[in-house]
């Protein structure tokens, strides 16, 4: 979309719609703050909100529906007018948008990669056998049992404090979470080691901030054009692009992590069965212009090596 500066009107009000966690809270202010840098004089405001997806903790995603969950209800809001614009972890935005709405920036990535956390051990290498480590990404448990098969997942849900709680009570030896969100809230002392992309690549979006408006909302896109962050972008639409060929608006293990090097964008991509057993990777190189062409190339050679029966054998796959 291109707008000319002269065609954007300075809004006098800025209503985003966030989530109420502590994370999500954090990431709406942090919006806010820029937008009201950009925008002297728009008074810019947070709508919060409680999502199906914060009120169900007793059951793991995968069997709730999914990410759309999280997004929903602050749709809602901007349908009804009550909200101008929603910021999201692009992690938890389904690939595909719902009708009627659109990611129109993706801000700069916070670190991008999985965190280690554990009162008692340095990093994955160090747990012993049977040491019970807290997930509930298909992502982290399916890496987990492939490459460290002596050690136990449990399924550890809830937002950023309560899963710091429950490790503190002894219910795990050691969590994994997403390094980004630890440290926005100022926890990263409580980041033992950063995993690798070898030893955990991360998901699509991971560590970047989407923003979403209605379709028609041209004013809104316009006033939250100048957060877009141009690398981040192609790096994040090259993996959203290979999630997105894989059926990874589903609850699938995959993972998918490009980076910029010299001008490329360097794409990498893994599908693996939850237990771990199977798990095919690749990678693919690309101008940042071909991000998404990249993207679905890398899922296409993935089903060459045998995706395809991977998805299969997962309750909801497209194929
Ligand atoms: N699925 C929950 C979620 N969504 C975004 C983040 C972290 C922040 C980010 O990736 O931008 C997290 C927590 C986690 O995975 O540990």
């Amino acid at each position: 979309m291109t707008t000319t500066p002269a065609t954007v009107t300075t809004p006098s009000r800025i209503v985003i719609a966030s989530r109420e966690s502590r994370l999500a809270m954090w990431q709406a202010e942090h919006v806010r703050d820029r937008l009201a840098e950009i925008h002297a004089g728009a008074e810019v405001s947070i709508l919060g909100m409680t999502t199906q997806g914060d009120q169900i903790l007793d059951r793991p995603l995968s069997t709730i529906g999914g990410k759309g969950l999280f997004i929903k209800e602050l749709e809602v809001a901007m349908e009804e007018g009550r909200a101008d614009l929603a910021v999201h972890s692009l992690k938890d935005v389904p690939m595909d948008m719902p009708e009627g709405f659109a990611l129109v920036a993706i801000s700069a990535r916070e670190n991008p990669r999985d965190a280690f956390v554990s009162n008692k051990f340095r990093g994955l290498e160090d747990l012993p056998e049977g040491a019970v480590v807290g997930t509930s990404s298909l992502r982290r448990e399916a890496i987990l049992r492939a490459k460290y098969p002596k050690l136990q997942i449990r399924s550890l849900r809830g937002n950023l404090d309560t899963r710091l709680r429950k490790l503190d009570e002894g219910q795990y030896d050691a969590i994994i979470l997403a390094a980004a969100g630890l440290i926005r809230l100022g926890l990263s002392d409580r980041i033992r080691s950063v995993l690798t992309p070898e030893q955990s690549l991360p998901a699509p979006g991971q560590g970047a901030l989407g923003i979403e408006v209605r379709a028609d909302r041209l004013d809104a896109a316009a006033w939250v054009a100048p957060l877009n962050d141009a690398t981040t972008a192609a790096c994040v639409i090259a993996e959203r692009a290979f999630s997105r060929a894989l059926g990874g608006s589903c609850q699938i293990p995959l993972g998918g992590y490009a980076e910029m090097k010299n001008g490329q964008v360097w794409l990498r991509g893994f599908v693996a069965s939850v237990d771990g057993q199977q798990m095919v990777e690749g990678e693919a190189w690309g101008t940042p212009v071909e991000a998404a062409a990249l993207g679905r190339q890398l899922a296409e050679d993935l089903k060459a090596k045998g995706a395809g029966e991977i998805l299969a054998a997962l309750a909801c796959a497209k194929h």
